[in-house]
């Protein structure tokens, strides 16, 4: 079997295509949607996916707001950024780059996020509102990765009602709220939820007709592990540079291998990637949509 590619790049670039109309009409009626991002310290991938997000901004026509702190900033002072944030009317919407520098409480600064402007739908009130609605169409911020999940097989037009996802990781962007977006009535697929801690991993996978590998360990999940015909997306990022070269590459959680055992298969880089990019211009533009419906 050779699998058919789920292109994340050429989806992205279509919904892109159609949030450049909507951010059109959004100017049109005199609003124009910012995002901001907040980047502490100078990790190479999260600096070039800040510069991908604000590429993206210009593409679509929506203003950028970047905010760049050293890697010793206090947590005072982090903490004072984002109350700006939270009251600059310029800002539609922000995110907070993770991961952040060890000295810096993740869960207590993603919580200083205004709910109203968590572009990442990572903020506990978002969470939580996914948790609660099973069934109504959600108004808040989705979690930019499982939504680009969801909304990349959606455009090859794969039904997941009734199919057995195992998703292995556990981390707060993917593996804990992908599981909720899944279950939705809208959606209705099973999902078990795996990570590195899981007893006979294999027994789960074997069972999967979806796997979602976001454990961020490198080719972690041997293909002769999953279903011949399985569905794939590697989700996962290990990311290593080359001492000589300087040169990075990345790898996912599924060994080579994998595009001769699935059915579907989302590569990475290529896949998701570009995926969480779009979702997040997606929320940003939903929120000033609301907002502007709301006056
Ligand atoms: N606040 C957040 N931090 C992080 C998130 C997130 O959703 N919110 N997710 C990841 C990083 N991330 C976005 O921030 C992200 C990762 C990867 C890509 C992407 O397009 N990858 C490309 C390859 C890029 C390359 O070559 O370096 C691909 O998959 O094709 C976009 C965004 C952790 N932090």
């Amino acid at each position: 079997m050779t699998a058919q590619l789920l292109d994340g790049r050429a989806t992205a670039k279509a919904i892109k295509a159609d949030l450049r109309e909507r951010v059109t009409a959004l100017k049109a009626k005199g609003i124009t949607p910012g995002l901001g991002t907040v980047l502490v310290g100078s990790d190479a991938a999260s600096e070039s996916y800040v510069a991908g997000k604000h590429r993206d901004c210009e593409q679509v026509g929506i203003e950028s707001i970047q905010v760049n702190l050293p890697e010793d900033v206090s947590e005072t002072e982090l903490l004072a950024e984002l109350d700006r944030l939270n009251n600059d009317d310029s800002c539609t919407g922000y995110i907070v780059q993770l991961p952040l520098p060890k000295h810096l409480d993740q869960q207590k600064v993603l919580e200083a996020v205004s709910p109203e402007k968590d572009a990442d739908g990572l903020h506990p009130t978002n969470l939580g509102r996914l948790v609660a609605g099973v069934n109504e169409e959600l108004t808040s911020p989705l979690p930019c990765t499982p939504k680009g999940c969801v909304d990349l097989l959606a455009h090859y037009g794969i039904d997941l009602a009734g199919q057995h996802v195992v998703v292995v990781g556990r981390g707060v962007t993917i593996g804990r709220p992908i599981g909720l977006l899944l279950t939705r009535r809208a959606v209705n697929a099973t999902v078990t939820l795996c990570h590195t801690g899981t007893k006979d991993l294999p027994r789960h996978l074997r069972e999967a007709d979806v796997v979602v590998a976001a454990a961020g360990v490198k080719h972690m999940i041997d293909p002769a592990d999953l279903k011949e015909g399985v569905i794939a997306l590697d989700v996962g990022v290990t990311r290593e540079v080359d001492p000589e070269t300087g040169k990075a590459t990345i790898y996912g959680d599924l060994a080579p291998g994998i595009a001769e055992r699935a059915s579907w298969y989302s590569p990475n880089p290529g896949g998701v990637g570009p995926m969480t990019r779009v979702e997040l211009l997606q929320n940003v533009v939903l929120s000033a949509e609301q907002q502007t419906a709301a006056e």
